[in-house]
């Protein structure tokens, strides 16, 4: 269902994204206009300062939150268009999300949790792609394990196979290294890019960290609710460089086109 955007494949995409919370003097822009699309078979990485709507514009790509305006499409699925049970249809069979907090059923089995969103969706098992998975995940030896009983890092890698399991469309990570060690962090985030580029798969990551955005094919900067730079081939020096031009008030870089 991958939709083709000047020549390129888009996994998933917002256009003209405005998401406003509260009203009156309350009321925060969280997003203000943001068109930006997500590549096949590439990793991004969304970064920004804090409260620049990051989780906002993944939330509302992803199918979890709605725009107050504009559009997101997973695919050539305008997500709007969507009644409840549809969406909710469509995250579990073209979307995959791995979270901060691992959120992994502490009643199931490491393999049970795996294969949960296909069995909600009665979907059919590719065996060699699981199988594949459960060894670049490094989880054989703990399949029949409970959650509690393994660490932080391989409960992540146990999401992270969840998160792929299915052969999603797409991929959304909310700081996934947030609750971990460097060095199980660093797995996590070589998990990633690798299955990105080794399956073709998409990954979009939410992330403070310029090191874990350098894992990432592209880093699309966001400020203030606005999309304010791109960057290709991202190196953790690089990265921190850009945002560092946020916080001491540097000429804002030209808006970019998507
Ligand atoms: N449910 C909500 N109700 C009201 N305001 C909200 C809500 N969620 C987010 N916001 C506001 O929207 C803006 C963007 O928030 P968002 O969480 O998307 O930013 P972020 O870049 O992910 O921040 P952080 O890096 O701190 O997690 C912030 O000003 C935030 O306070």
């Amino acid at each position: 269902m991958t939709s083709v955007v000047n020549g390129t494949r888009t996994a998933a995409r917002v256009v003209d994204a405005v998401k406003v919370y509260g009203s009156g003097d309350t009321e925060v822009r969280a997003l203000d206009g943001v068109s930006v699309g997500f590549p096949a078979g590439r990793f991004t990485a969304i970064m920004g300062p804090s409260g620049s709507g990051k989780s906002t514009l993944m939330h509302c790509a992803a199918g979890l939150d709605t725009l107050t305006s504009g559009s997101a499409l997973i695919g050539d699925t305008d997500l709007s268009a969507l009644d409840d049970r549809r969406l909710t249809l469509l995250r579990r069979e073209h979307v995959g999300f791995v979270f901060q907090a691992f959120n992994l059923i502490p009643t199931l089995t490491v393999a049970e949790n795996i294969t949960l969103p296909m069995d909600l969706a009665g979907a059919r098992f590719d065996a060699e792609w699981l199988d594949a998975l459960i060894d670049t995940v490094g989880l054989r030896d703990r399949l029949h394990h409970r959650p509690a009983e393994l660490s932080g890092g391989q409960q992540q890698r146990v999401a992270v196979a969840r998160a792929f399991a299915g052969r999603p469309e797409v991929v959304f990570a909310d700081e996934p290294t947030g609750n971990l060690d460097s060095r199980s962090g660093e797995e996590v985030l070589r998990l990633l890019g690798g299955t990105v580029r080794r399956a073709d798969r998409t990954v979009v990551m939410v992330t403070h960290d310029p090191v874990a955005a350098a894992h990432a094919d592209e880093v699309v900067f966001l400020a203030d609710g606005r999309l304010v730079d791109r960057m290709t081939q991202p190196t953790a020096e690089r990265v921190l460089d850009r945002l560092k031009a946020f916080d001491t008030g540097k000429p804002a870089p030209q808006e970019v086109a998507t």
